[in-house]
């Protein structure tokens, strides 16, 4: 769930109105989100979660589960409800050497439960699920804790995190996800130390944006919000999987944006036309998406207020250069250099260009989007891979073998080599917990 920048939306949306909320207890970077209200939206009580619910059927806008590619559209939620006690158990009261991570909205912690009858197990038996335990004072961590459980509970797909059940106790609101050992995409990219792979960094995009082309290719189309890279968390073998649906919308039903009363997103990753009007498409999230691209490009966080100035918003900093061969050879992030080949590189500027295009309409559809990112992958043929560092395999699928996986919380190396300043990581992260 999100760091929040808020600005409630006016014609001239103002930057002011920023509250400063959390410092998150893993590598976060310095991104920030806005809230929102909608004028439209589906979403159910959480009464609705244990059968199909209005909301599901808002989806599919007709009866019956909906199949698209790989995934799947339930006919109704198969969630687990939780007493307070039961995850009490699982987290071990919610130790603090329990806890995975912090995210906006609240801590996530490692819990134990017994994988047939999803019930707290002994710790090291059974499987390890993240507990996230939202901050129970807060109204929008509600509004996000149900959007949660509408969409998780009702998408299915091999790159959206799996929610396996929730709990609503007095003023305690928790959710409870299948544990992805590998941690965010963030954690990787910007971490010091060993650059993260290019053949990883492409293999995990593909899949975030395959996640995407799913939600934008439902009968009624759902936007994410939300997409950068924290949000995109990793199973055992690096493939991604979405997570944080807390913003989520249902597109409107016809060919409309929808328009929000207040902007919530993520500084750097959110589109220009919603940042400036509000109005919110599928192709915002194409925008996010060219956003993340540019950041395995470059290793550099979307949004650093610790870079110099005109030098904050990655996109509004190098997009000049995406358009020339010797500016896109200047930004890619050197520790990767000689994992992907010039070609790979134009063709990535290319495509990192058009999902960022100023105009919704000028962007791909999503669709368009991951075709696109596998051909990327597929050419790349690097004579001697040999002499890299890290030695990465060819193939995407075995590179988590090369690959030393450990968070190291602090600054991204490779901000270093654009920024006089180090990174700090994600500090002075901004929330807004919208009343
Ligand atoms: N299913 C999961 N498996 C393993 N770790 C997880 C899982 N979900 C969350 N985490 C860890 O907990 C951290 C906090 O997650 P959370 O979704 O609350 O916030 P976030 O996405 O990092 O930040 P933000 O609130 O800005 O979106 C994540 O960065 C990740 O390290």
């Amino acid at each position: 769930m999100g760091h929040c920048i808020s600005s409630l939306f006016s014609s001239s949306p103002s930057k002011t109105g920023l509250h400063h909320s959390h410092a998150s207890t893993n590598n976060h970077s310095n991104g920030t989100e806005f809230s929102s209200s909608t004028t439209t939206t589906a979403a159910t009580s959480n009464s609705s979660a244990g059968r199909r619910s209005q909301f599901s059927e808002a989806i599919s806008e007709s009866s019956g589960g909906i199949i698209t590619d790989s995934g799947q559209l339930l006919e109704s939620p198969n969630l687990k409800v939780y007493t307070f006690l039961e995850l009490s158990t699982a987290t071990k009261n919610f130790r603090p050497d329990s806890m995975l991570g912090q995210g906006g909205f609240g801590k996530v912690y490692r819990g134990w439960i017994d994988a047939k009858t999803l019930l707290p197990s002994k710790a090291a038996s059974g499987m390890i699920v993240a507990v996230k335990r939202l901050n129970s004072e807060s109204v929008q961590g509600y509004s996000e804790w149900r959007s949660e459980i509408n969409f998780l509970g009702t998408l299915s797909h091999p790159n959206l995190v799996k929610l396996l059940g929730y709990c609503r106790e007095d003023k305690e609101l928790l959710l409870v996800y299948e544990f992805m050992p590998k941690g965010s995409l963030e954690n990787h990219l910007f971490r010091r130390g060993e650059p993260f792979p290019w053949d990883l960094r492409i293999q995990i995009v593909i899949g975030a944006a395959r996640g995407l082309a799913f939600l934008h290719g439902l009968p009624r189309e759902v936007i994410y919000r939300d997409f950068k890279a924290s949000n995109i968390l990793l199973d055992s073998n690096y493939d991604a999987r979405l997570s944080d649906f807390g913003l989520a919308k249902l597109g409107p039903s016809q060919e409309k944006s929808h328009v929000t009363t207040r902007i919530m997103g993520t500084y750097g990753y959110a589109a220009p036309e919603y940042m400036a009007t509000g109005h919110l498409y599928v192709k915002s999230d194409v925008y996010a998406l060219g956003v993340v691209l540019l950041e395995i490009m470059t290793g550099l966080r979307a949004h650093n207020t610790k870079r110099p100035n005109g030098q904050e918003s990655l996109v509004d900093w190098l997009r000049p250069d995406l358009l020339s061969k010797h500016g896109v050879k200047h930004i890619m992030d050197e520790g990767i250099k000689g994992q992907y080949s010039s070609k790979v590189a134009a063709e990535m500027a290319r495509i990192t260009l058009s999902c960022i295009e100023l105009d919704p309409k000028n962007r791909p559809p999503m669709k368009e989007v991951v075709d696109v990112l596998e051909n990327i992958q597929r050419i790349n043929v690097v004579p001697d891979r040999s002499s890299t560092k890290p030695a990465v395999a060819s193939s995407s699928r075995s590179s988590p073998h090369h690959y030393q996986y450990g968070y190291r919380a602090g600054a991204a190396g490779a901000e270093r080599r654009k920024s006089p300043r180090p990174s700090p990581g994600r500090v002075g992260v901004q929330k807004e917990m919208a009343a």
